[in-house]
């Protein structure tokens, strides 16, 4: 891959905007959707919302979770979602949110973000709570390779507050903290870096600077936990400037009606233009 994640996404989403569709299938929904929840009913329901999410949004994040539940036959699966959203033009984000001693992350990587298998995605989420310098092999490999990766930073859940919040010797919050340190890494690309973080759009205005951060933010709790399109640009700023709206539940919860999925994408996406 010779072109940089950074930029292969900031064309992706001026292309289709900036909504990152979520899979998440949780067993309620697979069977909200009249299918069983065991591995066939994981494949009718993840293949058929990706076919329709990611022809619509610029990047879709299948959630390794609810695939790896179901054992190899769920990661079977999982390769044919990010194979299908590759064919239908969306960018690959997996979530597996991989945190750990650096030679150890320098294999999840080589696992998800550095070769050619039927696995390996654009970017991956990746915990940064072992210390932001143990993501440093997955990042150069990540880079190196073209793809990127999210850090988490300040995140959705109400449990975060404290952890999160916490103030470090310098007086920043653990948050700042890690949203710096990938500002660092991103210095000076353009249009933007390959480092994205994970701010939840369920936080409150103003508890972080993301002036220098030159990379993009995914902003997961938009839809299901109650975050509005409103709520995002009281975070962000109007035009929503590299903010990759994340929502999962909220969109397929329409399914399974093919129709009924591609207008609520579509609603979704367009409620995150710039007003006026
Ligand atoms: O990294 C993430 O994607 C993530 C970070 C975060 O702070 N909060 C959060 O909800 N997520 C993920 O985003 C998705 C949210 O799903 P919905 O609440 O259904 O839209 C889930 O896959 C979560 O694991």
């Amino acid at each position: 891959m010779s072109e940089k994640f950074g930029k292969r996404l900031a064309d992706a989403v001026a292309a289709r905007g900036p909504l990152c569709a979520g899979i998440d299938p949780h067993p309620g929904l697979i069977e909200a959707w009249g299918l069983p929840a065991d591995a066939s009913g994981l494949e009718r329901f993840a293949l058929g919302a990706t076919e329709i999410l990611a022809a619509e949004t610029a990047i879709i994040k299948p959630q390794s979770a609810f695939f790896e539940a179901f054992g190899a036959p769920g990661i079977a699966v999982l390769e044919r979602v990010i194979e299908t959203a590759r064919a239908a033009g969306a960018l690959v984000l997996l979530d597996v949110k991989r945190g750990d001693i650096g030679s150890t992350m320098g294999a999840y990587t080589a696992a998800y973000v550095a070769g050619e298998t039927a696995l390996t995605a654009d970017a991956i989420t990746v915990s940064p709570y072992l210390g932001f310098g143990s993501l440093k092999p997955a990042i150069d490999m990540a880079r190196a390779n073209g793809r990127g990766v999210f850090v988490l930073a300040r995140t959705s859940n109400p449990e975060a507050h404290a952890l999160q919040n916490a103030l470090l010797p310098n007086g920043k919050t653990v948050a700042q903290g890690i949203v710096d340190a990938a500002a660092e890494v991103n210095e000076g690309a353009s249009p933007y870096g390959d480092v994205g973080v994970v701010v939840g759009a369920t936080i409150g205005a103003g508890e972080l600077d993301l002036g220098a951060l030159n990379g993009p933010i995914l902003a997961p709790g938009f839809g299901a936990q109650g975050a509005t399109a409103d709520d995002l640009r009281k975070l962000f700023g109007d035009d929503l400037k590299g903010v990759l709206a994340a929502s999962s539940r909220d969109i397929l919860k329409h399914g399974p009606d093919p129709a009924g999925l591609r207008d609520a994408v579509r609603r979704t996406r367009d409620s995150l233009r710039p007003p006026g």
